[in-house]
């Protein structure tokens, strides 16, 4: 059994009657790195929110290393939530946020801090508020980092980086977690481009978790595959589809599970083209993206996926 860092049971979060968080019950892998990913308004920052006590849930409970967060500040200085509307005091110089963080955190890092302030090219004469949108950013990825928190949320924490600081961020992230492993979860929209830092994956759908998996085992979950529309059907009759394109007279579809060696060879015979899927892909057909999976939805199949005899008999009637 692998410790969980972080229980939540039957978590609800309503706001004016609409649940923002709707019964969830999770568990976070300790001294894993955890992608909380979902589409806007899924959830994300409400869960983050409450597990870090800066909200209250309207009902059910959450432990942070066997103890509920709420007003309890001993769990509390073992976490750090880095959001992207952090707001400092009017008049702080980045000096001032620095030495209050140190403060703050009993791990603190200071060298880590100094390192990456020098790599963000952080300016240290302007008041924070005159920060632009990506300094904040890399002001807040520093303090999350350098805090050394046992749990530690970044939630979004790219919005207005260059493409070069994002990659430091990434870098430094892996690098600081070999050497000090710990709890980081962090909600992203950049699947892509940040699916090699994550251990396990949360996807949250309106309020509820649709995924809960080992990175690893969820791109081996499903196979994409490529070709005629009519050999496409053929041999994803009675699969489990998670995403299905046309054009003209092609196809693309993903399947759920894993090919074995006659399947790839029925594949090979009928011309398709077998490839692997990235995780964005997987996300966005477990039910999220606008596309086919989304509009499929509704037909009773977790994740607005079907099968294409499912498929056909719903546009038959
Ligand atoms: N203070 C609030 N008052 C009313 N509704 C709220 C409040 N905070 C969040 N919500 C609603 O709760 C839902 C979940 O919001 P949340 O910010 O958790 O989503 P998210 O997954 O972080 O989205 P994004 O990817 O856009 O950041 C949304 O429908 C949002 O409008």
């Amino acid at each position: 059994m692998t410790a969980a860092a972080i229980e939540v049971r039957g978590l609800t979060r309503r706001y004016r009657g609409a649940a923002a968080l709707d019964d969830v019950t999770l568990d976070i892998r300790e001294n894993a790195i955890t992608g909380l990913l979902g589409r806007n308004g899924a959830g994300k920052t409400t869960l983050m929110s409450l597990i870090t006590a800066q909200d209250r849930p309207s009902s059910g409970s959450i432990s942070v290393g066997g103890r509920e967060p709420f007003e309890h500040a001993d769990v509390l200085a073992r976490m750090c939530f880095v959001r992207d509307n952090q707001r400092y005091p009017d008049d702080y110089k980045l000096r001032h946020v620095i030495r209050a963080a140190s403060f703050s955190y009993p791990g603190w890092s200071q060298a880590t801090a100094d390192r990456l302030i020098a790599q963000f090219r952080l300016p240290t004469k302007p008041i924070v508020k005159k920060f632009s949108r990506g300094q904040l950013s890399a002001l807040g990825i520093v303090l999350g980092l350098a805090s050394r928190a046992p749990v530690t949320f970044f939630d979004e924490p790219y919005l207005g980086l260059d493409a070069t600081a994002r990659h430091v961020f990434y870098d430094e992230l892996l690098r600081d977690y070999a050497e000090h492993p710990r709890t980081i979860i962090l909600s992203t929209h950049l699947i892509d481009e940040m699916d090699r830092l994550l251990e396990r994956v949360v996807v949250l759908d309106r309020g509820r978790v649709i995924r809960d998996a080992d990175v690893d085992e969820l791109r081996g979950s499903a196979a994409q595959l490529a070709g005629r529309a009519a050999d496409i059907e053929a041999f994803a009759r009675g699969r489990r589809i998670l995403s299905h394109r046309a054009l003209g007279g092609l196809a693309t579809v993903i399947v759920e599970g894993r090919l074995d060696a006659e399947e790839r060879a029925e594949a090979a015979r009928l011309g398709l083209e077998l490839s692997p899927v990235s995780l964005q892909e997987l996300v966005a057909a477990y039910g999220l993206a606008d596309g086919d999976a989304a509009a499929l939805g509704g037909s009773g199949t977790e994740g607005g996926a079907e099968t294409i005899d499912a498929r056909q008999e719903r546009s038959l009637s």
